[in-house]
C-alpha cells in the first residue's frame, strides 16, 4: 500500500524541482550580471524586500544595468537558488554573503568561468560549492548519472573539509560523493568511484584513478573546481593537473584562491574560456586579513627553540599554530616540548600521518586551547576555529606561503595575531614581506634576550633520559638545513650565510652533544689554503666567542617602553590575548612547569653579567659546571635531569655514563658515516675509471673496425668483433702473429688434455 504513495510523492517532488528549474533558469537567464562587473557596495544594492519581490515576478524582464537584481543582492536567499540550497544555507546559519561569495556566486550561476582570488579565510569555498550544486540541480543530475562535478584541492584534509562543506549546504538535494583520500583503499574506490555524482580529491589520487580505474568515466562531467589553483598550477602539481585536463572534457570551470596566478601560460593550461576575474580585495591596502595583527622578530638559529619555548609558556590559554618546514622537526620539537611540559596540550600534525588519525586531530584542535605543530600541510586553506595565534618558527618559501599560514587565524571577521621568527641570515624575507607591493603590514619587534628561557639543557638532559630522541634531533637538524639549502630563492635561503659556528650553535640548541655532519655544505668553497688552515685551526680550538652585546643589540627592543612585548603579563585573560604586547611577555604563573622560575633567571642571568661571552661549542651540552648553595660544584646536567624526568630521579653516575656511551655511539656513528662516505667515493672512483676503459676500448675498437672487413662489422659485440678481426685478418700481420700464438697456445693445451685422457 505504501510503495504507490512514495511513489506519487517521488513524482510529485519530481515535477516540483521541474518547475523551480524553469523558474531558475528563468531568473538566472533574465538577471545576468555585465560580464566583468562586481557588485556594488551593500548599501547601494536592493533590500532584501525589493529582492523577494523580484523573485515572485521572475517572469518579468530585469531592467538592463550594470548590476542586474541578484547580481546586487546581499543575502542568500536574494540569489536565484534551489529551495533544498536555500534551506540549509539558513539551517548552516549562513545569511549574508561575504565579498567573494556577492561577487563570484551571479557569474558562477550563469556558466561562466571563473578565476577568483579573495583573502583567506574570506568565504570561497561556499563561493564554489553553491554553483557546483545549483549546477547539477539544474541539470536534473540523479545517482545514476555519473560523475558530474570534480574538486580538486592540495592536502586530503583540505578535500575532506571541503566535503563537508558539501555535505552542509547540500543535504536536501540527493547527490552521492565524497571526498576521495587515502582512507579507502583504490580498489575499494574503483569499484565507487563512477557512483560518485561529485568527487573531491587530490590531483594524485585523480590520476592514479585515470590511470588504473578501467572504467572511470568522466564523460559527462559538468563543472571543475580547482582550489588553491596558484598551487595546483605550479611546480608540484602541474604535471598532474595536465594530465586531468587531457583526460576530461572542456566544462564549467572555477579557480579559486587567496593567492592568485595571474600567468596567461598557467590558465591556458586549464582551457578557461573568457574567464571573470574575480579579485575583490585587489583594492584593499592589505594582502591579508584585516583583523590580524602581524609581528616578526628576528632570531638567531640557535635561539629559535628557546624563544617558541618562552612564547607557549606565556600564552598558555591560547590556541596556538606553529609552522616548521619538516616532518622531522615537527615530530623532535613535539617530542621535547611534550617530555618538558610547558602546561598547555600539544599536537602535531604531518604528511605522513595517517588520514583518520588527521582528522581526529584537526578535530580535537577544533575543540581545545592547545598548541599545534605542524608542517606547512595545514598551511592552506584549512579552517580551523578561532586560532589565536599562527607562529612561524622557520621562514617560508614565499610571501605567497606567509600569506596562506597566516591565514589560519583571522578568519572569516575573527580576529587574530601572528609571529614570524627569521633568522638574520634571512632578512631578505622581511624586505620582501614590508615591500609596499606584498601589502603586509607587519611590524617588527626585538624580543629582550633576558625575557627568555634557556632550554638547551633541558632539552639535552632529556636526550639522555631518551636515547631515541637524539637521533631525532640529529635529523631534525640535518633536515631542517637541508630543506634550507634545496631552497631555490637563494636570497633568502643561502646556506653559505651561516657559519661553522652558527651550525654548532644550533646543534647544541638541539641537546645535540656534537654537531651532525652535514654532507652538503661547505663553508669554504673558495677560501684560500690558509683561510681553510684558520678555520681548521679555530675549529680544532672549537671555540667562538660571542659578544652578548651583540646578541642583545639585536634582541633587544629599546622603543618598546610602552608597548613592550616582553613585559610581565599581568594576567593571562582573554582581554589581553589580541593585545601585540603579549608576544613574549613573561607568564603570570608557572602552573605546569618543570623548572622553577629562579633557575630559568639564573640560567638567562649568567651569560648577560660577563662582559664577554666564550661558548665552547663543541664542548658536550649540559657540562657547565654550577655550583649548589655551599658552593660545591653540581653537575648541572644532573641536576636538571631531575628536574625533568617524570619517571625518577637519575642519577649523576648514570647520566655521565650515559653520556659517555652516548658521545661514543655518536662517534662510531660518526665513524661509519665516514667509511660509508669512503666507500662509496671509491666506488664513484672505480666506476669512472671502468667507464674511461670502455670508452677507450671502444675507441680502440672503433678505430680497428674502420680498418677491418664488412664481416667483421657484423659482430654482435665489440670485443668479440676485435677477437674476429685478430683472427681473420691474415693481412695484419702483427694480429696474424698474436693470433698464431694464440692457437699454437690452445693446439698445445688439446694436446696435453688429451695426453692426460690417454693415461
Ligand atoms: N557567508 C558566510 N557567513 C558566515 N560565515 C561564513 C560565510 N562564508 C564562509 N563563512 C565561514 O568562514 C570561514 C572561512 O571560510 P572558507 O574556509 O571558505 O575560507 P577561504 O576563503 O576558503 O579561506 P582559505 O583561503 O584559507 O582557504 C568558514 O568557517 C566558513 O564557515
Amino acid at each position: 500500500m505504501r510503495r504507490p504513495q512514495r511513489r506519487l510523492v517521488a513524482k510529485q517532488g519530481r515535477s516540483q524541482d521541474a518547475d523551480e528549474i524553469r523558474l531558475l533558469e528563468a531568473w538566472i537567464d533574465a538577471g545576468k550580471p555585465l560580464r566583468g562587473t562586481k557588485p556594488p557596495p551593500p548599501s547601494e544594492s536592493s533590500s532584501a524586500a525589493d529582492a523577494r519581490r523580484i523573485a515572485r515576478a521572475v517572469a518579468a524582464k530585469a531592467a538592463a544595468g550594470e548590476y542586474s537584481e541578484y547580481g546586487a543582492c546581499t543575502r542568500f536567499d536574494e540569489l536565484p537558488l534551489s529551495k533544498k540550497t536555500k534551506d540549509a544555507l539558513r539551517k548552516a546559519g549562513y545569511k549574508e554573503m561575504s565579498e567573494i561569495q556577492r561577487a563570484a556566486i551571479p557569474h558562477a550561476l550563469c556558466g561562466r568561468d571563473i578565476l577568483g582570488a579573495a583573502k583567506t579565510g574570506s568565504g570561497k569555498t561556499l563561493a564554489f560549492v553553491i554553483p557546483v550544486l545549483e549546477k547539477l540541480y539544474r541539470a536534473n543530475w540523479s545517482r545514476d548519472d555519473g560523475v558530474g562535478c570534480i574538486i580538486i584541492s592540495p592536502t586530503n584534509d583540505l578535500a575532506g573539509q571541503i566535503w563537508d562543506v558539501i555535505r552542509k549546504v547540500g543535504k536536501h538535494h540527493g547527490f552521492s560523493g565524497g571526498a576521495i583520500v587515502k582512507r579507502t583503499g583504490i580498489d575499494e574506490e574503483k569499484e565507487l568511484i563512477n557512483r560518485l555524482n561529485i568527487i573531491v580529491c587530490t590531483p594524485g589520487r585523480l590520476v592514479q584513478h585515470f590511470d588504473e580505474t578501467p572504467n572511470f568515466d568522466c564523460s559527462q562531467l559538468q563543472i571543475l573546481v580547482i582550489d588553491e589553483a596558484d598551487q595546483m598550477l605550479h611546480r608540484d602539481f602541474q604535471s598532474q593537473v595536465d594530465i586531468i585536463i587531457s583526460q576530461i572534457p572542456k566544462v564549467q570551470t572555477l579557480l579559486f584562491s587567496a593567492t592568485q596566478t595571474k600567468s596567461i601560460k598557467d590558465l591556458a593550461r586549464v582551457n578557461l574560456k573568457n574567464p571573470e576575474y574575480i579579485s575583490v580585495h585587489e583594492q584593499a591596502s592589505t594582502a591579508t586579513p584585516d583583523n590580524l595583527e602581524q609581528c616578526a622578530m628576528i632570531v638567531p638559529l640557535e635561539q629559535k627553540l628557546n624563544m617558541l619555548w618562552s612564547f607557549i609558556k606565556r600564552h598558555l590559554k591560547s590556541k596556538i599554530l606553529v609552522f616548521l618546514s619538516s616532518v622531522k622537526q615537527v615530530k623532535f620539537v613535539y617530542e621535547i616540548f611534550k617530555k618538558l611540559r610547558p602546561g598547555i596540550p600539544l599536537k602535531c600534525m604531518h604528511g605522513r600521518m595517517k588520514y583518520e588519525v588527521q582528522q581526529a586531530i584537526v578535530a580535537e584542535f577544533n575543540e581545545s586551547t592547545s598548541v599545534m605543530f605542524s608542517t606547512d600541510i595545514f598551511a592552506r586553506g584549512l579552517d580551523i576555529g578561532d586560532v589565536d595565534w599562527v607562529v612561524q618558527v622557520d621562514c617560508p618559501e614565499s610571501v605567497a606561503l606567509y600569506i596562506h599560514r597566516v591565514g589560519r587565524t583571522a578568519r572569516y571577521n575573527k580576529r587574530g595575531k601572528s609571529l614570524i621568527f627569521l633568522c638574520p641570515e634571512e632578512e631578505k624575507m622581511l624586505e620582501r614581506l614590508k615591500a609596499t607591493e606584498s601589502k603586509i603590514p607587519i611590524n617588527v619587534r626585538k624580543p629582550k634576550v633576558e625575557q627568555l628561557e634557556q632550554i638547551s639543557q633541558n632539552i639535552a638532559a632529556v636526550l639522555v633520559k631518551f636515547p631515541n630522541l637524539q637521533q631525532l634531533g640529529k635529523r631534525a637538524f640535518v633536515t631542517y638545513l637541508k630543506s634550507v639549502y634545496l631552497q631555490k630563492d637563494k636570497e633568502v635561503f643561502d646556506l653559505s650565510r651561516f657559519s661553522a659556528e652558527n651550525f654548532a650553535a644550533y646543534a647544541s640548541s638541539l641537546g645535540l652533544p656534537v654537531t651532525p655532519k652535514i654532507r652538503f655544505v661547505s663553508h669554504k668553497k673558495n677560501a684560500s689554503k690558509k683561510d681553510m688552515e684558520d678555520t681548521d685551526v679555530k675549529q680544532k680550538a672549537k671555540v667562538i666567542e660571542i659578544n652578548p652585546q651583540a646578541n642583545r643589540d639585536m634582541l633587544a627592543d629599546d622603543e618598546l617602553d610602552d608597548d613592550d612585548i616582553l613585559k610581565p603579563k599581568k594576567a593571562t585573560t582573554d582581554a589581553n590575548i589580541y593585545g601585540l604586547h603579549d608576544v613574549l611577555s613573561p607568564k603570570a604563573s608557572s602552573t605546569g612547569t618543570n623548572m622553577e622560575p629562579e633557575k630559568v633567571k639564573e640560567l638567562v642571568d649568567r651569560p648577560l653579567k660577563k662582559k664577554k661571552l666564550k661558548i665552547n661549542v663543541h664542548r658536550p651540552v649540559g657540562t657547565r659546571v654550577k655550583y649548589d648553595d655551599e658552593g660545591n660544584a653540581i653537575d648541572p646536567l644532573a641536576s636538571l635531569a631531575e628536574e625533568v624526568g617524570s619517571e625518577g630521579v637519575i642519577h649523576k653516575d648514570k647520566i655521565s655514563q650515559r653520556y659517555a656511551e652516548m658521545l661514543r655511539e655518536m662517534q662510531e656513528d660518526d665513524k661509519e658515516d665516514k667509511a660509508q662516505h669512503k666507500k662509496s667515493l671509491h666506488e664513484k672512483k672505480l666506476q669512472k675509471k671502468m667507464k674511461l676503459k670502455r670508452k677507450r676500448q671502444e675507441e680502440t675498437d672503433e678505430v680497428s673496425e674502420d680498418s677491418g672487413s664488412e664481416s667483421d662489422r657484423g659482430g654482435q659485440n665489440m670485443s668479440y668483433k676485435g677477437k674476429k678481426k685478430y683472427l681473420n685478418d691474415s693481412d695484419d700481420d702483427e694480429g696474424g702473429d698474436e693470433a698464431k700464438k694464440l692457437l699454437a697456445q690452445q693446439e698445445a693445451l688439446a694436446l696435453k688434455l688429451l695426453g692426460k685422457m690417454h693415461d
